[in-house]
C-alpha cells in the first residue's frame, strides 16, 4: 500500500513484507564480486537493515528534513526521489552519521546510530555526491588509502580492492592515475571505495549526475548486482527513470517531507488517471502566459526551458480541451507528447511541479 502526505504509516511496511524483500540476508548472487550481506548481527532475515524514524533537520529557520521515515531491507534498492533541494542529501548525511539530526532516529542493522555509532557505521558504505579522490594517485593507490582508513590491511585489503575494482569495471585501470579518468570512471571508483569493508548497507547520493550514458548504465547495472548479492541500497536521485529501473520501493521527497512512499507500482498509481501533455514552448517568441492558460483550464502547469507541461488530472482525454484552447488562442502546436503515469506524473500530480529543471 502506498501512502501519501502526512501518512508515514505501518501500512507501507505491509506492502514491503508482502512482496518486495527479494533476497534474505546472507545470500550472495553470482557476479556480485563477493559483496553480500552476512546474516549475523541483530538484523536477521525479515528485519530492515536500515530504519529511519521521523528524522528532522533544521538549518536556521529552514526545515531541510521534516519527519522523514522509511526502511530498507537486505537485497533491495530503495529509491529516494525528489527535486534539487528536497532534502535527500541531508537525509543521507544523517543516515551516514555525518550530520546530527535535530530529532528522530536512525538504526542500522538494529544498532541505533545515536548510541551504537561504531557498530552501525561498520555496516555502512557511503558514496557521497562529490567525488573525493587523489588525482595524482592511481586507482589502486586511492583504494589503498581508503582501505587503510577503514582499518583494512594486507591480503584482506588487496582482496577487497581487487573485488571492488572488478565489480565497477575498473580492474584494468587499477594502475592508472585518477587525473586521467573520465567523470564516469571517477564516480565508479567512488563506488568501489564505498564498497570497502564489505558494507551491508550502501548509501548512494545521486551517483550518476553529470556523467556519460555508458558509465551511467554501468553504475546502474553494478547497483543491481550488489542488491542481487544481498546488499541493501539507499539510492537518491532526481532521475525518475533510474529509480524506476532500480527500485521496487520508493519514497518521493519534496520540501523536506516524504509526500508518497511504497511499492513502485502503488506509488505510480497515486497519479490516478493523470497524464502529462508536453509541448514545445518558446517563451521568447510567445506572449501567451501558459500559467494563466492553465489557471483558466484548471490544470497544473510547469514551464521549463523550451517546454510546457500541462498536468491532466482526469487523464489523456483532457488533452483535447487543452489543445482546443491553444488552437482557439492561435498558439501554434508544433509537436506534443502525452505521458501516462510514471513517477514524474505522480510528482506533478501531487505538487503541480516538475521533478527536475
Ligand atoms: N549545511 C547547510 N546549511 C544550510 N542549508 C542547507 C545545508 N545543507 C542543505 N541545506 C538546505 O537544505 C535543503 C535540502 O538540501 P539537500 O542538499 O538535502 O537537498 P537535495 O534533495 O539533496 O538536493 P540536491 O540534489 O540539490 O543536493 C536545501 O534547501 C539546502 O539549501
Amino acid at each position: 500500500m502506498a501512502s501519501v502526505v502526512g501518512d508515514p504509516r505501518p501500512a507501507v511496511d505491509a506492502g514491503i513484507r508482502s512482496g518486495t524483500v527479494p533476497s534474505p540476508a546472507g545470500s550472495t548472487a553470482p557476479g556480485a564480486g563477493g559483496f553480500g550481506a552476512d546474516a549475523g548481527g541483530p538484523a536477521g532475515r525479515g528485519q530492515p537493515l536500515l530504519a529511519v524514524r521521523n528524522l528532522v533537520k533544521r538549518f536556521g529557520d529552514q526545515v531541510a528534513v521534516d519527519g522523514v521515515a522509511f526502511e530498507v531491507y537486505p537485497g533491495e534498492t530503495f529509491g529516494l526521489l525528489g527535486p534539487n533541494g528536497a532534502g535527500k542529501s541531508t537525509t543521507l548525511a544523517m543516515v551516514a552519521g555525518l550530520l546530527r539530526p535535530d530529532a528522530g532516529e536512525v538504526e542500522v542493522g538494529g544498532f541505533p546510530l545515536a548510541t551504537r555509532r561504531r557498530e552501525a557505521q561498520r555496516l555502512l558504505g557511503v558514496v557521497p555526491q562529490d567525488v573525493a579522490l587523489y588525482p595524482e594517485l592511481t586507482a589502486a593507490q586511492n583504494m589503498g588509502y581508503f582501505a587503510a582508513l577503514r582499518g583494512l590491511r594486507g591480503a584482506e585489503a588487496r582482496r577487497q580492492i581487487e573485488a571492488a575494482l572488478d565489480l565497477v569495471g575498473l580492474a584494468s585501470h587499477a594502475g592508472q592515475r585518477v587525473e586521467r579518468f573520465s567523470g564516469g570512471m571517477k564516480r565508479r571508483l567512488n563506488i568501489a571505495i564505498g564498497l570497502l569493508g564489505r558494507p551491508r548497507l550502501l548509501l548512494l547520493d545521486e551517483p550518476t549526475v553529470g556523467i556519460d550514458p555508458q558509465s551511467r548504465r554501468h553504475i546502474l547495472e553494478t547497483i543491481r548486482r550488489l542488491a542481487a548479492g544481498g546488499i541493501a541500497v539507499l539510492y537518491t536521485s532526481h532521475y525518475m527513470e533510474e529509480v524506476e529501473f532500480l527500485c521496487r520501493r520508493v519514497a518521493i521527497m519534496d520540501h523536506g517531507r516524504i509526500i508518497a512512499q511504497g511499492p513502485l507500482d502503488q506509488v505510480r498509481a497515486l497519479a490516478g488517471d493523470a497524464a502529462v501533455l508536453r509541448l514545445p514552448w518558446d517563451r521568447v517568441l510567445r506572449d501567451d502566459d501558459p500559467e494563466e492558460l492553465a489557471r483558466e483550464l484548471g490544470v497544473p502547469v510547469e514551464v521549463t526551458g523550451g517546454e510546457v507541461r500541462f498536468v491532466l488530472p482526469r487523464g489523456p482525454q483532457q488533452a483535447t480541451a487543452v489543445l482546443g484552447e491553444l488552437v482557439r488562442r492561435g498558439v501554434p502546436v508544433r509537436g506534443m507528447r502525452l505521458e501516462t503515469p510514471n513517477l514524474e506524473t505522480v510528482f506533478l500530480a501531487l505538487t503541480g511541479r516538475a521533478l527536475r529543471d
